[in-house]
């Protein structure tokens, strides 16, 4: 019996170093390749209070698929594009389904995905397609589960103690060709022949674009990254608030997979080789660790990283309408709080924003503006070009301490309550815009920023 594969691409819209296409290449004799555009989720746009994702979340994401179409077609392949419509949270499912049913599919190859739709995407396309073989891998991370000395359900709870457990593993770096592709079946048998997707027409944003998405554009951005002596300096400069010099921006190409975390590490070990390694060159490494870290620590959590604890239950409504204005004020970029200001005009000009000036947004909003802290994470979702599920929800939960809650309460009594991350905002105005350069930059208001005593590195 011929073996037809699907792949469901979904943040790993990539041909090179993606092992499990390569896998998928090996086992079946067809292969159908299928996306799922991704949208802001009906529990998103509760929270973020919006009804979409903005422009520029949504130009990176149209660029990226329409570049993986184009590489697929080079390898004589094509997408099929699939679109969630909000109203019918079942027509992907139902589309896969008849994909299935009527190429006669065989085996499912997907990534595994810390997102709970995504997940629940594969779950249920495996209850309703009983005779499917699935072949799921991590295929965004570092390391796979297998490497760690410790399983899911033992996963270290701190940073630090997971860091310190997995550091010294090694990254295969070899990297993966891959030169040509099992044919597509015949898919005028289905009724997605023809990509319905409403692809974002991106003409007049491309000018304005920090980014374009795309493994193409995600590759030469890492050339040209590793070309210039900038990895030698990262630990003195990731914490300015702009430039593309200072901090690796590898960000948005990694959250959808259009670069593996892998190729990166590859590149930084040639940098290195070639330039001598440093503190700097090892940062890098570090803060590949922090998205490692989350990725496990939001599949070990599953969906109560976006509710967090049952003594905190979900509200999508803000419990007052004072919270409600502030949200709306902080969105916009209208608090009193400059620094803040300037980093929520960025993040809405361009879909990006300094890891600083989140951890200073974020901060602001749970602790000065007293709003819910899952409002800010879905609004953020709606906006960066660099979205992740595990890194964003898994840094907001961080900064309102939400992260490591005890499950049950009688759990609570040998623990340590989880530390929240409270900044001083006057004080690290100082640190990272004593001119106002930045503040100038976006407009963001002459307001003096109350002192607070709290947090000031992380
Ligand atoms: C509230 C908040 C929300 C965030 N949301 C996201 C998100 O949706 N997507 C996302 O990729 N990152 C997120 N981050 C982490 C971090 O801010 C960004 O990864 C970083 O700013 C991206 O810029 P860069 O590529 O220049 O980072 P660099 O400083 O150059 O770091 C290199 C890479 O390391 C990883 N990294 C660095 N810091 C972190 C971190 N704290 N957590 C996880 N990974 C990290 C990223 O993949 C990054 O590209 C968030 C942080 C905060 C505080």
């Amino acid at each position: 019996m011929k073996k037809i594969g699907l792949y469901l691409f979904t943040n790993d819209l990539r041909i090179n170093d993606n092992a499990l296409l390569y896998q998928a290449s090996q086992i079946v004799d067809e292969l159908v390749c299928v996306v799922v555009e991704p949208v802001l989720s009906h529990y998103s746009s509760q929270f973020a209070q919006e009804q979409q994702n903005g422009a520029h979340r949504t130009a990176f994401i149209s660029q990226s698929i329409s570049d993986l179409k184009a590489n697929l077609s080079d390898l004589e392949q094509s997408l099929v594009v699939l679109r969630q419509d909000q109203d019918k949270s079942d027509n992907v499912k139902d589309s896969l389904n008849e994909i299935i049913s009527a190429l006669n599919v065989t085996h499912l190859f997907a990534n595994v995905h810390c997102g709970y739709d995504e997940q629940q995407l594969v779950q249920s396309t495996l209850t309703d397609c009983a005779n499917l073989t699935a072949i799921q891998t991590h295929n965004s991370t570092l390391f796979e589960l297998d490497d760690f000395p410790f399983t899911l359900d033992k996963l270290p709870r701190s940073f630090t103690k997971f860091r310190k457990l997995i550091e010294h593993l090694a990254v295969d770096t070899k990297g993966l060709t891959i030169t040509n592709l099992p044919p597509a079946p015949d898919l005028t048998k289905t009724s997605h022949c023809h990509s319905k997707a409403s692809l974002f027409m991106t003409g007049d944003l491309a000018s304005e674009q920090s980014f374009k998405g795309g493994e193409t554009s995600g590759l030469v951005h890492l050339d040209h990254y590793f070309s210039h002596d900038y990895a030698s300096r990262y630990k003195q400069t990731r914490n300015v608030l702009d430039g593309i010099e200072n901090s690796t921006k590898f960000s948005p190409w990694l959250a959808l997979g259009c670069v593996s975390p892998k190729t990166i590490c590859r590149h930084l070990t040639r940098f290195e080789s070639h330039h001598g390694s440093n503190g700097s060159t090892y940062w890098i490494y570090f803060e590949l660790l922090w998205r490692e870290y989350f990725y496990w620590k939001s599949l070990s959590l599953t969906s109560s990283l976006f509710t967090g604890s049952p003594i905190n239950p979900v509200k999508t409504e803000n419990s007052n309408p004072s919270a409600n204005l502030n949200f709306a004020k902080w969105k916009s970029g209208n608090t009193s709080y400059p620094i803040v200001d300037a980093c929520m005009r960025q993040l809405n000009a361009t879909g990006y924003m300094s890891n600083r000036g989140r951890q200073l947004a974020a901060s602001c909003l749970i602790y000065e503006l007293g709003v819910d802290w899952r409002h800010g994470a879905a609004y953020f979702e709606s906006q960066l070009v660099d979205y992740d599920v595990a890194s964003n929800w898994g840094n907001w939960a961080y900064i309102a301490g939400a992260l490591n809650q005890p499950v049950h309460n009688n759990q609570t009594k040998n623990q340590s309550q989880p530390k929240s991350h409270h900044f001083d905002l006057a004080k690290q105005t100082e640190m990272y815009d004593p001119d106002h350069v930045f503040i100038n930059q976006w407009s963001g208001g002459n307001a003096v920023s109350t002192s607070l005593t709290n947090q000031d590195a992380l």
